[in-house]
């Protein structure tokens, strides 16, 4: 069990840097995710905690030691990839073995310790096969459970569920939440699906261009986004975002009117509200009105969207909700439902 310390971390080859800055507290047997776009600094981060690359500067505790320059074998630490990394001339069997024999583990525990481990993601039966014999879900399956079978202090996982189908992908999602509750080990799992976060994380690193933009629980990213790029890159569909003016104690854009706004608003503003926060009507009374873009009938809702000057706003109506491209709506959005940011910066303005 390890809590672990990232202090000033930074990382550059050259000119280009990776990761710049980084300070982060993950406690004792926390899942953590780092979420973020392609080539925002999330596999960096996690290759200086293993070892695997040095961080410029910046120091890196695991448990109260200070890992800097440490050979990744001596941070006891496990990492699953994306690539599972087994062995094919080995059987599942002596894959899962394998990190105990590398590690000169009492030879008389391996046969428990490794039917512990294939048993808890469920390979029991297929301990005699070669990985060209499983199927992607099983390979990787094969992975966890060598990453487990050495009981280490740390789990590093970078994007495990990749290559997976999606319905393959939700259900081993299940099982890693399953098996790193039961097993209670320090994760770090690396992603840039936000809905593997959202499930996964008891706190989640949202990333940008090497920085940490928020570190929240799903529900405080969600629900109180630090900015504009957290509030666009978290929520399926993401937070809808409007820029507009404070005119006469009212927000204006293109056919937009919102009244009613909080006293400490600048000039120019951003508005973001979520799908399922507002109300649709086919009266053209709302807040903002427009013509209907496009429809989409997703089974238990309906999705409306509408364009305002470039911006594409959706809302989320009722399952039975029915309007044609082209008809007139108008989206309604209570006051709790506003969030408001600084149109420059895209910093959340707390109200
Ligand atoms: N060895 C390297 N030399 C130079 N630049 C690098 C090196 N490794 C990574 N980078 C750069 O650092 C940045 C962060 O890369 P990183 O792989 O950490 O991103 P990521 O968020 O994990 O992306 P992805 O989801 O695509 O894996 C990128 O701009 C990348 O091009």
């Amino acid at each position: 069990m390890a809590k672990i310390q990232l202090k000033n971390i930074c990382k550059r080859w050259g000119s280009t840097t990776g990761v710049r800055d980084f300070n982060l507290d993950i406690e004792d047997k926390e899942f953590i995710v780092f979420l973020g776009p392609s080539g925002c600094g999330k596999t960096t981060t996690m290759r200086m905690i293993a070892g695997l690359e040095d961080p410029t500067e910046g120091e890196i505790y695991i448990g109260d030691n200070c890992v800097n320059g440490l050979d990744p074998k001596d941070r006891d630490i496990s990492m699953v990839f994306q690539s599972y990394g087994l062995y094919p001339n080995l059987t599942v069997y002596e894959n899962i073995r394998f990190p105990l024999k590398i590690r000169k583990v009492d030879p008389t525990t391996h046969d428990a310790r490794v039917h512990k481990a294939s048993d808890m993601v469920e390979l029991g039966k297929l301990l005699d096969r070669y990985p060209r014999e499983l199927s992607g879900g099983q390979r990787q399956r094969v992975a966890l459970a060598r990453a487990i079978v050495r009981e280490p202090n740390v789990f590093l996982m970078d994007e495990p569920l990749s290559n997976l189908d999606a319905k393959l992908r939700v259900s081993t999602r299940a099982q890693i939440k399953h098996l790193q509750h039961s097993l209670q080990t320090t994760t770090i799992y690396v992603t840039h699906d936000q809905i593997e976060a959202m499930t996964l994380a008891d706190r989640v690193v949202v990333m940008s261009m090497g920085e940490l933009q928020q570190l929240g629980t799903p529900t405080e990213i969600y629900d109180k986004p630090a900015n504009t790029f957290v509030a666009s890159f978290i929520g399926s569909p993401a937070m809808n975002l409007l820029d507009g003016k404070i005119q006469d104690g009212k927000f204006t854009a293109d056919n937009t009117s919102i009244k009613d706004l909080p006293n400490a608003l600048p000039n120019t503003v951003t508005i973001g509200f979520r799908a399922e926060d507002i109300s649709v009507t086919t009266e053209t009374n709302g807040d903002i009105t427009a013509p209907v873009y496009s429809v989409e009938l997703l089974g238990d809702s309906t999705l409306i969207s509408i364009k305002i000057g470039d911006a594409l706003l959706i809302a989320k109506a009722d399952k039975t909700f029915r309007a044609n491209i082209g008809q007139q709506v108008s989206f309604i959005i209570p006051a709790a439902a506003r969030h408001w940011f600084n149109q420059e910066s895209g910093a959340r303005i707390d109200i």
